[in-house]
């Protein structure tokens, strides 16, 4: 049904966000004396910029008044706003209690609620978002002839194979809301989401019921002043994920789990859980990977103690194998057999950035191009390289920053999760706004306390790659291997300098280039 004032204030008032509607100087709650009230609007958008005649726009966050300059002449039908614009504008104003929150049930009104022709899935938790949110799209796609639809922090996807990079990891709600619509339009029957603590903080989600979530884990990030202000908010934030869904798929040994099954019970959605065991023996979940005794490359994915398959994954790590038991569950929840093929999809799945392994001519470096970016992914990643290569007893050089103006806390957390193992840490740039990254690479300095830990800053993020290469190749020459973790920035080519994106070689496209390998697009 289309939208228009009359049944935009309708839903408004059933939610309890409608404060009134001004038009000049009258102020009312009744629609029907707007003219043109059951005028259907021609497009929504939250951006001045686009509107054009009979557009309802919604005016959030840093919104100006000065930003409706001559948003009459180009035909402004309507606006939604926490504050009264009349002296702006001629047209409506559905006043509201939270704007956000009305952006996005009328967002899903206006797009035909697209979110109920979809099974949605949606994936939250502090690491691994992605990585599982990949995982169960490969699984779906294979299960429904490429019929499942993506919102990544890498990628969106809209027609099971055609992939956008990304601005936000959950989009704002108007750009989530539109993107169903035109997915549902390719004929997609699936979308696998990721939903970030900031989804709930700022409403990005709001009213949105997940057929299947998860809530893979949590541990401490997005701690800052435009973020979240503790740990605790950051949690209350991601829980909100269980009052929203039908069933919950739950990391068994995911801190605070009790408190998340509690949510559940009050909300009451059934939990399923999952995790990584290293023997059947011990397994306490209903989904779990473990380790194939027969095949050091292969993991064992049971449910309830039955198998769905032995598969060896191309993206290594024990985490990534949590993260495909975590598909696995997802998509059996969403209705996939259990001895459905589509599962051995998991096999071939790659994801840009994310434990993209390289080695040099004769194996003497080996680099690792991840995303890892906090303490926990750090720990992960140097703990899974020290196990792998333990026999080398390799130098581990680790080169990487941390962003600016957010998440304060990753500073110390990276160089926690990597002083332990690390030879050397090579500080590098990552993507800021307002802070001076030597001031970061700096503090980041100030947390190395183990004395066999050398550091070294380089800002240039390429040159910063090419001096850890270059050592390697000097402690090759003595007989000895290194590996190096290149972390934070995956396979972006670009670095935020005060908040704008510098065109950037990439991670993957440097060591490809040191090591003489072909580039993807060669
Ligand atoms: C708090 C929040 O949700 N911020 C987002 C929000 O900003 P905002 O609403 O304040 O918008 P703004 O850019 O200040 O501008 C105000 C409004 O005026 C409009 N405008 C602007 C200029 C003009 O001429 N006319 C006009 O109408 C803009 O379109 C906007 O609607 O809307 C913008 C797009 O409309 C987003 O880029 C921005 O994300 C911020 C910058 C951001 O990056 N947030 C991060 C922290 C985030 O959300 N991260 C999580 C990742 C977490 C994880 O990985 O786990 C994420 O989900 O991505
Ligand atoms: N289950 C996991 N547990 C711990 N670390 C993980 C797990 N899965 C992935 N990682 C590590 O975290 C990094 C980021 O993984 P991924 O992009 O899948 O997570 P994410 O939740 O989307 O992260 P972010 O929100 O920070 O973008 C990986 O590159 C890897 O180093
Ligand atoms: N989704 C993450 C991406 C940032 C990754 C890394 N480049 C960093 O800046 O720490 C975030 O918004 O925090």
């Amino acid at each position: 049904m289309a939208l228009t004032l009359a049944s935009a204030a309708q839903l408004l008032e059933q939610h309890h966000l409608l404060r009134e509607i001004i038009i000049g100087e009258r102020w009312t709650l009744d629609s029907s004396e707007i003219a043109q009230h059951d005028q259907p609007f021609s497009g929504i958008t939250y951006d001045t910029r686009e509107v054009v005649n009979g557009t309802l726009l919604f005016c959030k966050g840093n919104f100006k008044a000065s930003f409706l300059h001559d948003i009459d002449e180009r035909g402004l039908a309507a606006y939604v706003a926490q504050n009264d614009y009349s002296a702006e504008t001629k047209a409506p104003g559905l006043i509201v209690n939270d704007v956000r929150k009305a952006m996005s049930l009328l967002a899903a009104e206006f797009f035909d609620r697209p979110q109920d022709k979809l099974t949605v899935i949606g994936i939250t938790g502090t690491k691994g978002k992605t990585t599982t949110a990949y995982f169960t799209q490969a699984v779906l796609n294979a299960y429904s002839d490429g019929k499942c639809a993506l919102f990544s922090s890498v990628d969106n996807c809209l027609d099971g194979r055609t992939y956008k990079e990304s601005a936000l990891t959950t989009p704002e709600s108007l750009d989530a809301f539109r993107m169903m619509h035109e997915a549902v339009g390719n004929g997609m029957r699936y979308l696998v989401m990721e939903v970030s603590s900031q989804a709930y903080k700022v409403n990005r989600v709001y009213g949105l019921t997940f057929d299947v979530a998860a809530f893979l884990n949590i541990s401490p990030d997005h701690i800052s002043p435009i973020e979240h202000p503790t740990f605790e908010d950051y949690l209350h934030c991601k829980r909100q994920i269980t009052y929203n869904c039908r069933t919950l798929v739950l990391g068994t040994d995911c801190d605070h789990a009790d408190l998340i099954r509690e949510d559940a019970r009050r909300a009451n959605v059934p939990v399923v859980t999952f995790a990584l065991r290293g023997d059947a023996a011990h397994n306490d979940s209903d989904f779990v990977a473990l380790p194939d005794p027969d095949n050091a490359s292969q993991y064992i994915f049971q449910e309830h103690g039955k198998a769905i398959g032995d598969f060896s994954l191309e993206l290594e790590g024990g985490f990534n194998a949590a993260n495909a038991a975590t598909a696995i569950a997802l998509a059996r929840e969403a209705g996939v057999p259990e001895d459905s093929p589509a599962f051995a999809a998991l096999e071939h799945v790659r994801i840009s950035g994310r434990m993209e392994h390289f080695e040099n001519g004769d194996g003497s470096i080996v680099a690792y191009v991840d995303y890892a970016h906090n303490f926990v992914s750090t720990r992960t990643l140097i703990d899974f390289v020290s196990r792998k290569y333990a026999e080398q007893n390799p130098r581990i050089i680790v080169v990487t920053g941390s962003v600016g103006d957010k998440a304060v806390d990753r500073r110390e957390g990276i160089i926690n999760g990597a002083q332990e193992k690390a030879d050397r840490i090579i500080l590098t740039s990552e993507d800021t706004v307002k802070e001076p990254m030597i001031d970061i690479l700096n503090e980041m300095r100030g947390y190395i306390t183990n004395p066999n830990v050398s550091s070294e800053i380089i800002l240039d993020r390429a040159k910063a790659i090419e001096q850890a290469e270059q050592e390697a190749e000097q402690t090759a020459a003595q007989g000895r291997m290194t590996v190096l973790l290149i972390i934070g920035k995956g396979e972006e080519q670009w670095i935020k300098v005060e908040g704008k994106h510098a065109p950037y070689e990439g991670d993957g496209h440097v060591i490809r280039r040191l090591f003489g390998i072909a580039q993807p697009n060669d």
